[in-house]
């Protein structure tokens, strides 16, 4: 077994996150299309069969499935569970299309299908609200998750930009913990993949508070970071500051003037 799956293991837990990309980061955008595979080919069904040798589930965010023509491909979240099985995936639907200030022009949508559903799985670690990456910056997905899907734990696999993530990753990440009143796990690309691409953030897990309480640091790169799910304790934040039953029906579209 892999070094990192028997910390994991060691550590007892029962889910392991990778991050977007976690099985192939191209040096040019796009390059990735080259190597996708359907999820029934010899990459995924080998993470699958690490999910039965070590018995923990994986959440392997940011997968290059094929789709349905050669010159596109699918950023799909798949979850495994500790017998190997396929149990839930989940195809990234807000593509990066986005001329980062100072950096780069990125337009992930010129080699991605954009996914359609929003999708919430069960495990032994809650119930699971899929999201990746870019995800993170549409609230109203989050919460979806919560309070359509009930989700407990919110994957957010990523591969964040130096400078988008130094200035929002963090931020974005509590906040969607806070607001969801759920744990958020976000394990994230870090460090020099190649000459042309470099990525940004710790890997975060936080509570249903906003408190951070598990964070592999950025400089790190590999490794892991392990904690606790608490489900009294959802229970509880929820309890205390009931948001569910106090949110009001807003008109988004009717503006008022003075
Ligand atoms: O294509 C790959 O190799 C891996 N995928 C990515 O890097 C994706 C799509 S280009 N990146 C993001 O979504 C960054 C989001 C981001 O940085 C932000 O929201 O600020």
């Amino acid at each position: 077994m892999p070094k990192y799956y028997q910390e994991a293991a060691a550590a007892g837990a029962k889910l392991l996150c990778f991050p977007e990309s976690f099985s192939y980061v191209g040096a040019n955008l796009g390059d990735s299309v080259k190597i996708a595979e359907p999820l029934d080919g010899p990459i995924m069904q080998g993470y699958c069969s690490l999910a039965r040798e070590s018995q923990i589930w994986l959440s392997l965010g940011g997968f290059q499935e094929k789709a349905s023509d050669d010159s596109h491909l699918r950023n799909t979240h798949v979850i495994v569970d500790d017998t190997g099985k396929i149990r839930s995936k989940y195809s990234k639907i807000h593509l990066f299309d986005v001329d980062v200030p100072g950096g780069m022009v990125y337009k992930e949508s010129s080699f991605t299908e954009a996914g359609k559903d929003v999708v919430a799985v069960d495990s032994p670690c809650g119930r699971l609200g899929l999201t990746v990456c870019y995800d993170l910056r549409f609230p109203e997905m989050y919460e979806c998750l919560r309070f359509h899907h009930q989700a407990q734990v919110l994957l957010v696999p990523s591969a964040f930009t130096k400078i988008t993530g130094q200035a929002h990753w963090e931020i974005l990440l509590r906040a969607r913990a806070i607001e969801s009143q759920c744990y958020v796990i976000a394990a994230a690309q870090a460090g020099r993949h190649n000459d042309k691409r470099e990525s940004y953030g710790d890997s975060l897990i936080i509570d249903p508070w906003g408190t951070i309480v598990g964070r592999l640091p950025d400089k790190l790169s590999t490794g892991i970071a392990v904690a606790d799910i608490n489900f009294s304790y959802i229970e509880s934040v929820r309890m205390k500051m009931p948001i569910d039953q106090q949110r009001k029906p807003i008109n988004f579209w009717k503006a008022s003037s003075i």
